[in-house]
């Protein structure tokens, strides 16, 4: 099968064709061969023949197979081996052409680190997983990261505020949370890897997009609620120190119930803790949002 990367980056380098009178239909070059014996000088001939017409079923069903909707996904783990430098190629060029391999190769590699940790992780993934018993606790502690309780509970907290600097944290808390969701959901929608086939989808209330894993929504808000809770309230060092333990326990929890490779959970940290940044650096006052202040404080 004939690597669709290279195509693409043959295509984006201006790569030039071999000529197709040099091989015979059964070639690898024609992609008779099968297989990927041809390696890249099957990608130099089929972007060629992809210009002109294509008549026989076996040729139609091979450009399909190159049509980026065929693509996805469709990159083989291991790459066939260097193939020579194309004729009028430059040394450097040839590197770049192949590095992107070695790349993909290291996140192919990565992945499956991932998926075997995090089928290990999940112990807690059904009532018969060798920690079944410690699943309800686990339950307990998604309710604890769950967006429904945050963000009722900062509504509630908002309306009974009395003081002016309790409800501006309040209102940055309540609009944290809200960026949070939004971009959970976008990037789910965007990057839709289905959650670990171990995972039993008995969540409490869910979103749509919340049929997709990556990245952890309970790890974002983990990460974006414990760093704003350090950053704006007045706590003993336990308090602190617990803060951040609930955050590392509740990211482990997700894995532990199948709900999550590692990668979502790590990513969602890093998210989290980005997406504190973003409202810090908007952080909401009476001064830059006066009509918000004045609505609530109407209500
Ligand atoms: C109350 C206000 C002001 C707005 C409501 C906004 C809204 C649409 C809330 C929905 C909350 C909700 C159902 C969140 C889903 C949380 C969840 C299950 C995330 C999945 O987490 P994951 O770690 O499994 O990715």
């Amino acid at each position: 099968m004939p690597s669709p990367r290279r195509s693409a980056e043959g295509r984006a380098l201006g790569i030039p064709a071999a000529s197709s009178s040099s091989s015979s239909p059964n070639s690898p070059a024609h992609g008779g061969g099968g297989g990927g014996g041809g390696g890249g000088r099957f990608e130099f001939q089929s972007l060629l023949s992809s210009r002109a017409p294509c008549a026989d079923p076996t040729c139609a069903r091979l450009r399909a197979s190159e049509s980026p909707v065929h693509r996805r996904g469709s990159v083989p783990l291991a790459w066939p081996g260097p193939a020579p430098a194309p004729p009028g190629l430059a040394p450097e060029e040839a590197r770049m052409n192949l590095n992107p391999s070695f790349l993909g190769i290291a996140l192919r590699s990565l992945l499956a680190i991932d998926l075997w940790l995090s089928k290990k992780l999940g112990v807690c993934a059904g009532e018969h997983s060798s920690w079944g018993s410690v699943r309800p606790l686990m339950k307990l502690l998604e309710i604890s990261g769950h967006g429904i309780p945050w963000l009722l509970g900062t509504l509630y907290c908002l309306s009974r505020s009395d003081s002016w600097a309790g409800r501006e944290v309040l209102m940055n808390l309540l609009f944290a949370l809200l960026l949070d969701l939004l971009l959970v959901a976008l990037i789910k929608g965007l990057v839709r890897r289905r959650r670990p086939a171990h995972n039993q989808m008995d969540m409490f209330v869910t979103l749509s997009v919340d049929k997709y894993s990556f990245p952890s929504g309970h790890a974002t808000r983990a990460a974006l609620v414990s760093r704003f809770i350090l950053n704006h309230l007045v706590l003993a060092i336990p308090l602190r120190v617990l803060a951040v333990l609930w955050a590392f326990i509740l990211g482990l929890s997700r894995v532990m119930l199948g709900r999550h490779n590692v990668t979502d959970v790590a990513f969602g940290f890093l998210l989290g803790y980005m997406q504190y940044s973003i409202v810090d650096y908007c952080w909401l006052s009476p001064h830059n949002a006066p009509v918000l202040f004045a609505l609530w404080s109407q209500q």
